[in-house]
């Protein structure tokens, strides 16, 4: 069984969604469930952690404990989840985690790819590329945390480990699985970055990595294992829960905006959280309730999303953290009053935020439904006093996701 780690929420059920999409019931867990914790049937279980902005030493101690948790559960196959555009911090945690974890598991090799053709990310020669351009030349280059200005993934895992990095070249891959297997019985390497710039060369890789213990990547391999083992029938629950639904976006990136637009654009209703004219959170969360009960707005937005210019200048007068922080706590009251409220179906974009709502609702965890849009499926928790939950990265979806997915039921 499949059991994979994830470094962040969103990244969590991006890899959660591509284990189902392959045929295997697919459980997901905010956070290391306590042990004893009664799991619906499954096939393959996903840890989504909060590790990676973590330091090395950090996010080594919480991949520790989910590995234990894994172990515990039956697991035969670990795949570590980061980030497709192999976001880590200057200190990069990605290689320390692969270290602790192949050592704790004693595997000689892993076999590793960002690689996820659906996100637009593909590996070729050693080299990430984001759509038609290299990693450090698209917008992440600029991101606020995770800066990536080097392309090359052999130089980027290199510089986190001591561990020998190698490539498992596209040539190689290409020409299947007998000559990905022949590389890795003598492999130059103990990490090898494997070329793929299609599905078909991830399920190459998948067929190949069937028996390993321990595998990683993005979501794009994670596909390959579970088309390589399931039955390629996407399975688990598809009917949403019938109630109230709405959408808290506190996701700043450029997909969100436009997501946001629309949902502006088609005239539902929506409400802006403005953490400048009202810095305590309580009272914004507050003030969007009443808004919400003011509005009987079944299918509302409550958002704090903005371009970047004006977010630069919240971000001067309150400071980076404060403001995050503020939105953050905000949401969190806000996704529990308005589960309060009814609302049954709940939308979050922005990995950070909907990890704030996560927290805030005390959901553990639940089980991997429908995709909403490629790496964003619903989340039914198992208790069902929660509602079910579309927890979407920011980058990711069509431009019409969050109306539709907040389209009141008819
Ligand atoms: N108007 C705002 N002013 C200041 N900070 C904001 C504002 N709106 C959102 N934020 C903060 O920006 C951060 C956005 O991060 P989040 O992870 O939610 O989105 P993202 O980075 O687009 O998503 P992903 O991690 O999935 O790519 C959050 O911490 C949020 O609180
Ligand atoms: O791999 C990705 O791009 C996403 O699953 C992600 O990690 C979102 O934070």
């Amino acid at each position: 069984m499949i059991g994979a780690i994830a470094d962040d929420v969103t990244g969590g059920t991006d890899v959660a969604v591509a284990l189902r999409r392959g045929g295997l019931r697919t459980l997901l867990f905010f956070g290391v469930p306590p042990a004893g914790t009664t799991l619906p049937a499954h096939d393959a279980v996903v840890v989504a952690l909060k590790s990676r902005m973590a330091s090395p030493q950090q996010a080594v101690a919480m991949s520790l404990e989910a590995l234990e948790w894994l172990r515990n559960n039956k697991v035969s196959q670990v795949y570590v989840k980061y980030c497709s555009t192999f976001d880590s911090t200057a200190e990069g945690n990605i290689g320390p985690v692969l270290d602790a974890l192949s050592s704790a598991l004693s595997v000689d090799v892993v076999v590793t790819t960002p690689s996820s053709p659906r996100h637009g990310r593909t590996q070729y020669r050693g080299h990430l590329f984001i759509g038609d351009g290299l990693l450090a030349e698209s917008p992440m280059r600029e991101h606020p945390v995770t800066p990536m200005r080097d392309s090359n993934l052999v130089r980027l895992l290199q510089a986190q480990t001591r561990t020998p990095v190698g490539l498992i070249g596209h040539d190689t891959v290409r020409e299947g699985a007998t000559a990905v297997r022949g590389v890795l019985e003598r492999p130059a390497a103990r990490y090898l970055l494997a070329d793929a710039t299609t599905d078909e060369d991830l399920l190459v890789l998948g067929r190949v990595l069937a028996g390993a213990p321990l595998v990683a990547g993005a979501a794009g391999l994670a596909s390959g294992l579970a088309a390589a083992a399931g039955s390629s029938q996407a399975s688990g629950p598809d009917v949403l829960p019938a109630g109230r639904s709405a959408a808290l976006s506190g996701s700043c990136s450029a997909r969100t905006l436009d997501q946001v637009a629309e949902v502006l654009r088609r005239g539902r209703p929506a409400h802006r959280l403005d953490p400048v004219a009202v810095p305590d959170p309580a009272a914004l969360a507050a003030r969007a309730l009443a808004w919400f009960d003011a509005a009987d707005a079944d299918g509302a937005l409550i958002y704090s999303s903005m371009p970047p210019e004006d977010l630069h200048r919240t971000q001067e007068v309150l400071g980076v953290q404060r403001s995050a922080r503020v939105l953050e706590r905000a949401t969190g009251l806000i996704a529990a009053g308005l589960v309060r409220r009814g609302v049954r179906r709940l939308v979050a974009a922005g990995g950070e935020t909907s990890g704030a709502v996560v927290a805030a609702l005390g959901v553990r965890g639940g089980v991997v439904g429908a995709e909403a849009a490629p790496g964003v499926p619903w989340i039914h928790p198992v208790d069902p006093a929660h509602p079910a939950l579309l927890l979407k990265s920011g980058n990711f979806g069509e431009p019409d996701l969050l109306a539709v997915a907040t389209e009141p039921a008819r």
